[in-house]
């Protein structure tokens, strides 16, 4: 297929999300009104593919310099051509090598932006290690995701981290619908259409009862599957209880377990001596923070088959039992399905353009921290949103505010 054909189709995906992303629409909108953007630099660093687009063309589109950077894992070749078409300066190549991707995430950060959209602040990060000057001169940045937030909070502690970061996940409009209901979705069709197996009867491993767990072990569950949750923390491992699954730890779980999902976003959760547990034709995926969560390194050391199914590696271990990894370990939705459902992404981008809005206006925090999306933007987001699906609130009247104000 020739580039301009790549183009055109992706074109036509971008318009398709574009469709159902009421909520990014209309801050789009009133980002493009307000013209606080004007001759600032953005860089967008998040999964590449239709829905990031809108984000990205819309903060073009509000008069910025806008550049996107993607890992090789996580990016669609078909929006790349589009947004190259529509003038984007984008730094990512499907299927590229992580050397390769550390090359163009350089290469991105070269661009100077005044404010970057990050996920999994691998890009601040590699920002306060190797391009001080540009960490000094930024406005701010705006994270994605729980494992960013984790090592964000870590870096202020100690006095390393330089920028104000807002932290979009925190909002309650991501993480109680991006993280449950998005992430459960997606990584479960995502398994279901890499395989074309059924998950009804299957027994299913979730690692981590967060919120990405939570919707894991719900959209599973109705499928028919039978759930077992693995958690350190106790209050999390009772709701699991409560929610009707059985509770153990991996070590005890893995000889009946058929599927993992590793939904924590913590290094090592899966060990060596897990896997080796695990039955003969077990699946490992990834629906938290990346392949770390897995032993990787491992498993490659292990006798491979790459050609059992597209995007499914069958390891052997020594003493025969073959043990099917998903992706690569890399997130199941995002690199082998196409990311979270569009109307969940519409809140969580929408989030990100206000997060950029607020950070270029005279407002914006100037220390360095972590600082949550206010209240009132998230009831705006969240009344948008509910209008097109056609909800209503209950009006608040002055008797009911008394009420509750009551004692
Ligand atoms: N794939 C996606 O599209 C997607 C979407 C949202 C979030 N995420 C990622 O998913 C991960 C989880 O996010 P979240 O919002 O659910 O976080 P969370 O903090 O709500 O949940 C993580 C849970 O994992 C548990 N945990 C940690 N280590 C464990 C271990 N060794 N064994 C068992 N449990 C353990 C924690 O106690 C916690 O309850 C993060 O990496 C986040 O960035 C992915
Ligand atoms: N950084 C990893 C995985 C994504 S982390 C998880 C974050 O990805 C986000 N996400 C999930 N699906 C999509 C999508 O389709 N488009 C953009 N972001 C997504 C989601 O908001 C979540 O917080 C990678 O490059 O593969």
């Amino acid at each position: 297929m020739t580039t301009a054909n790549l183009a055109q189709e992706g074109a036509e995906r971008i318009a398709w999300a574009g469709r159902g992303m009421p909520v990014l629409n209309t801050i789009a909108a009133r980002l493009a009104a307000g013209g606080r953007l004007h001759g600032k630099k953005v860089g967008v660093s998040l999964v590449l593919e239709p829905k990031t687009a809108n984000l990205a063309l819309a903060l073009k589109q509000a008069g910025a310099q806008v550049s996107v950077y993607c890992g090789g894992s996580s990016t669609e070749a078909r929006v790349v051509h589009a947004l190259r078409a529509q003038g984007l300066a984008v730094f990512a190549e499907a299927g590229a090598t992580a050397a390769r991707d550390l090359e163009l995430a350089r290469d991105f950060l070269k661009t100077k932006p005044d404010i970057l959209i990050d996920d999994g602040a691998s890009l601040i990060r590699l920002a306060h290690r190797e391009f001080p000057d540009l960490v000094a001169g930024m406005i701010g940045a705006a994270e994605e995701t729980t494992s960013g937030i984790r090592p964000l909070r870590a870096m202020h502690e100690e006095g390393a981290l330089r920028i104000p970061v807002i932290a979009v996940n925190d909002s309650r409009m991501k993480y109680l619908f991006d993280n449950v209901y998005g992430t459960g979705q997606s990584c479960v069709m995502a398994f279901l259409d890499m395989t074309n197996l059924q998950l009804a009867g299957r027994e299913v491993l979730v690692i981590g009862y967060g919120w990405v767990g939570k919707g894991v072990a719900i959209h599973a569950a109705a499928l028919g599957a039978r759930i077992t949750v693995a958690e350190l923390d106790p209050v999390k491992a009772l709701q699991a209880i409560h929610d009707g699954y059985a509770v153990k730890s991996v070590a005890l779980a893995a000889p009946n377990t058929e599927v993992v999902f590793a939904s924590t976003g913590i290094a090592g959760v899966i060990t060596e001596d897990h896997v080796r547990k695990l039955p003969d034709g077990a699946f490992l995926c990834t629906a938290g923070g990346g392949d770390f969560e897995l032993p990787m390194e491992y498993l490659r050391s292990l006798k491979a088959d790459k050609d059992v199914r597209q995007g499914v590696v069958e390891y052997t271990l020594p003493g025969g039992a073959r043990i099917r990894v998903m992706v690569d370990g890399h997130c199941i939705n995002c690199s082998g399905g196409e990311g979270n459902p569009i109307e969940v992404m519409d809140l969580s981008l929408a989030l990100q353009a206000i997060a950029v809005e607020e950070l270029a206006g005279d407002a914006a925090p100037k220390a360095p921290g972590l600082y949550p999306i206010s209240d009132a933007a998230e009831r705006d987001v969240a009344l948008i949103r509910l209008g097109h699906e056609g909800g209503v609130i209950e009006p608040m009247t002055e008797k009911l505010a008394t009420a509750i104000r009551s004692w």
